[in-house]
């Protein structure tokens, strides 16, 4: 029989949230390296290449027309993210940030036709009623729009040269509404902040000082 640890390390889920090049994956690159823990990234790779095709370059050329392409894409590929079984696991965003930040953005933002905000929201509504989709924690890395811009042209990421600084004040605005002022969208599960517009050994030493309260969420 387990013990009670055991069960309770049973399937334990760290999101960590932010805006675009706000350092998400820098950070799971270092609990990867420094915990037990399984980090899952955002599968971005998937979203540059399926079976041919680029719907995240895309959605940046034409967001009228390639937006609910890549939300479909997107809102798949978060869900088998967190269908993936592994006792604890810290990923990156959720499904729930693709609805109430990307999806709410390109709708809000009049670059959504009403109809395919409708059958996203759907489907979103569907997935979550019908699949448990657990969340334990959520870690805010919050970055100012601008800090974001300097680490997005440092990336360099083809696709999202033409990202400009009013985009990325959007979706932070949308981030502060969910997770700060807790105004907009259910939370899906209780939020840690960590500011990080530091430089990186700064940062480092603020997910070390941060380190127990995360992995209180795995009872690591
Ligand atoms: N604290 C930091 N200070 C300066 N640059 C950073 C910092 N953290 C990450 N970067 C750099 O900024 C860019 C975006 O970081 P990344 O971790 O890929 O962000 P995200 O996964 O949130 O998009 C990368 O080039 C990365 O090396
Ligand atoms: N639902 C989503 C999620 C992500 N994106 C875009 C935003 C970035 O260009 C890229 C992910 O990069 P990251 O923020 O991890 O550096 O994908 C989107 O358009 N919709």
């Amino acid at each position: 029989p387990k013990s009670q640890s055991q069960l309770n390390l049973i399937n334990c889920t760290i999101c960590i949230e932010g805006n675009i090049a706000s350092g998400k994956t820098t950070c799971l690159e270092y609990f990867g390296k420094t915990s037990n823990i399984e980090v899952l990234t955002e599968p971005v790779s998937k979203w540059r290449n399926v079976r041919g095709h680029n719907p995240l370059a895309l959605m940046y050329q034409d967001p009228e027309r390639w937006g609910i392409t890549l939300q479909t894409y997107v809102q798949l590929t978060m869900l088998d993210r967190h269908m993936l079984s592994s006792p604890v696991r810290m990923m990156e965003r959720s499904i729930f940030s693709a609805k109430y930040i990307f999806v709410e953005n390109l709708f809000k933002s009049g670059k959504m036709p009403e109809v395919d905000y409708a059958v996203l929201s759907e489907w979103f509504d569907w997935l979550t009623t019908n699949i448990s989709i657990p969340v334990d924690l959520i870690v805010y890395l919050q970055t100012s729009p601008q800090t974001c811009h300097e680490r997005l042209k440092q990336r360099c990421r083809e696709e999202e040269k033409v990202i400009p600084l009013e985009y990325l004040e959007s979706i932070h605005q949308l981030y502060e509404d969910w997770l700060i002022k807790q105004s907009s969208s259910p939370l899906p599960a209780p939020v840690l902040v960590i500011p990080a517009d530091y430089d990186l050994q700064k940062m480092l030493h603020q997910y070390e000082e941060s380190r127990d309260k995360i992995l209180a969420a795995s009872n690591l």
